[in-house]
């Protein structure tokens, strides 16, 4: 997104273009009722016998129908600034995090010398000041650039607990670096692309291994578990033993299953967990490290549990298929002995983050909470049996209309879910792409496509759409889409790590392979026909 294509398109912000204002006494129509007028005046034209239509009818329908086309345009271009201005907003309160560690960063080395990460770690912690503490760990922050550093005090209040409540609780801190074909790198290098003399070259391969280092010890565990299922139940209380008994871990765990833990035998008194979204919104400063218990909906689940960054998730494989699962239970305790200890391989599973743009809304602070999914976005016509009719934008360029049983648009992550289902192409999960997938299109010539990850998609159900479109997350959720109304998509800033077994690409192999039986065929034998010059050479 360039600067000059955010003037362009946030002058929409500044200019009136809330449908709302064109009011009925003042001579126009709000753009709903227009609709209806629009469909009244086509129903009565199509009913006036052709020789007794009346010109001037016409000639009002042709108006109404331009009004309706310029308020659509309208309120494209309203859901188009607005998705820029929230990007922008983001990118202003990094730019103002950023400049606190700075400032942080110059008062401290003024004030302390040289403090290095390795000083907090000896350090007598519980002398220390809070705020110095702060001050540390951001100044660590800047000099590895991305680590995960936050100092916690545990706020929580759940009396139940047999936590030392006055003992501070500092969320580990990890180290990514990227590797590529054994070769280390230290930083993740964003220049792709080379120029030098002119010439063209590409300088840094951008999809490489990504290996996580704990620089501190994990303490918190997060463990979320597929609801129903007693092997699942089993699991878990063995597994919250472990990890309390044997790694002195704290663990925190789903309301229901502290229920369920507790019924089984007071011991779990120890086991904490929260009461209501606003606790869970905290999560992420609390938790080290997410376990899941279940099958790829379980991965689902923990992903839309954290709207921002996500801690490392350890996906147990208790489903079916489990593209996303590749630890298995019987091992649980080698594989979580070896992820605690660290270093390990790390898919960055990309989000998208999508925002309803509802036609009605009076003002741009109406817009609905934006939704994040690690799978998909469906937008299809539900319960109708009329095909969908989605007009698509890709940042403001038109790309096509779908008329049919609706669209897809997946991360690569969710290539192998929905998506594969409906045609589109199998696409390792650390490929940064949006992709483009129709549902059952009424066209021969319609295939899916792949998008980069810097653009913003804009679905539109068209003023004439003859009935409304449906979305849903994640197969979650699902939200009727009106006349007017768009959906805009585009690539989350946090997205989903998920350990991995061996490798990203091992495991995705893995996982076509085993899953969904890919490309499996008996081998063809040797004797049978053979070619006339190899016969010759024999
Ligand atoms: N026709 C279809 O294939 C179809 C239809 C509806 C939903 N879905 C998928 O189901 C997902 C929701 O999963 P759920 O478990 O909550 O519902 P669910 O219980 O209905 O399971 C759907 C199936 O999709 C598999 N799946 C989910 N994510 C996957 C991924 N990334 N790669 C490969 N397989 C995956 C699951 O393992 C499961 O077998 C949706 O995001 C959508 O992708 C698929
Ligand atoms: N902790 C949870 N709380 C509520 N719902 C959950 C939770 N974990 C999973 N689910 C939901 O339960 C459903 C089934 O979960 P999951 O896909 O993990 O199991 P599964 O269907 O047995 O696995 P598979 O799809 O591989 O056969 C999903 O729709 C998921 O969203």
């Amino acid at each position: 997104m360039s600067p000059s294509n955010h003037d362009s398109t946030a002058s929409f912000g500044h200019g009136d273009t809330s449908v709302s204002c064109l009011k009925p006494e003042n001579g126009f129509v709000d753009s709903l009722s227009l609709v209806h007028s629009e469909k009244a005046v086509e129903e009565l034209l199509q009913q006036t016998p052709v020789e007794g239509m009346d010109e001037h009818l016409i000639e009002f329908s042709e108006a109404l129908r331009t009004v309706a086309k310029a308020l659509r345009r309208a309120a494209e271009g309203k859901a188009s600034a607005q998705a820029e201005a929230a990007e922008w907003k983001r990118r202003y309160e990094l730019e103002k995090t950023r400049n606190i560690q700075m400032e942080r960063k110059a008062q401290i080395a003024e004030q302390n010398g040289n403090i290095d990460c390795g000083k907090v770690k000896n350090s007598d912690k519980q002398l220390m000041q809070q705020n110095e503490l702060d001050k540390i760990f951001d100044e660590c922050c800047m000099k590895h650039g991305i680590c995960s550093h936050e100092v916690l005090r545990d706020r929580g209040s759940d009396s139940s607990s047999n936590v030392d409540r006055s003992k501070m609780m500092r969320k580990a801190s990890f180290k990514l670096s990227w590797w590529c074909k054994g070769e280390n790198g230290d930083q993740h290098k964003h220049d792709i692309v080379s120029f030098e003399k002119g010439n063209i070259t590409t300088a840094e391969r951008s999809s490489k291994q990504i290996s996580l280092k704990w620089e501190s010890d994990p303490q918190t565990v997060l463990i979320l578990t597929k609801p129903n299922s007693v092997s699942v139940r089993i699991l878990c209380a063995q597994m919250v033993r472990w990890l309390k008994e044997k790694k002195k871990l704290n663990i925190y765990v789903e309301p229901r299953v502290r229920a369920e833990l507790l019924t089984e035998s007071s011991d779990f008194n120890y086991v904490q967990t929260w009461k209501d979204d606003q606790e869970i919104l905290l999560l992420h400063t609390k938790v080290d490290l997410v376990i899941t218990l279940g099958g790829d909906g379980t991965v689902l689940w923990a992903a839309s549990m954290f709207k921002g960054p996500v801690p490392p998730i350890v996906p147990f494989s208790l489903g079916s298929l489990g593209f996303m699962t590749p630890f298995h239970s019987e091992h649980f305790k080698e594989c979580l002995d070896s992820v605690l200890r660290g270093p390990v391989s790390i898919t960055l599973r990309h989000r998208l983050l999508c925002r309803v743009i509802r036609d009605a809304a009076k003002n741009e602070y109406e817009t609905e909470e934006p939704i994040l999914v690690l799978n998909e976005v469906t937008i299809d016509r539900g319960i109708s049996s009329y095909l969908t009719n989605l007009e698509c934008y890709c940042d403001n360029s038109f790309v096509t209309c779908v008329q049919g049983d609706g669209l897809i648009l997946s991360t690569t992550s969710g290539s192998t879910a929905y998506s594969l289902a409906a045609g589109g192409s199998m696409v390792h999960p650390q490929v940064p792409g949006i992709l483009f997938t129709p549902i059952c299109p009424h066209s021969l010539s319609f295939r899916p496509l792949i998008l980069p990850e810097h653009v913003t998609l804009r679905i539109v159900v068209p003023f004439n759409s003859r009935s409304p479109a449906w979305a849903s997350f994640d197969g979650k959720d699902r939200k009727q889409l009106a006349a007017g109304d768009a959906l805009l998509c585009s690539m989350a800033p946090c997205p989903v790590p998920t350990a991995c077994q061996v490798d990203s690409t091992s495991d995705f192999l893995s996982s076509i392979h085993d899953g969904l039986h890919w490309n499996l065929r008996k081998t063809q034998s040797f004797d049978g026909p053979w070619e006339l010059q190899d016969m010759i050479q024999i």
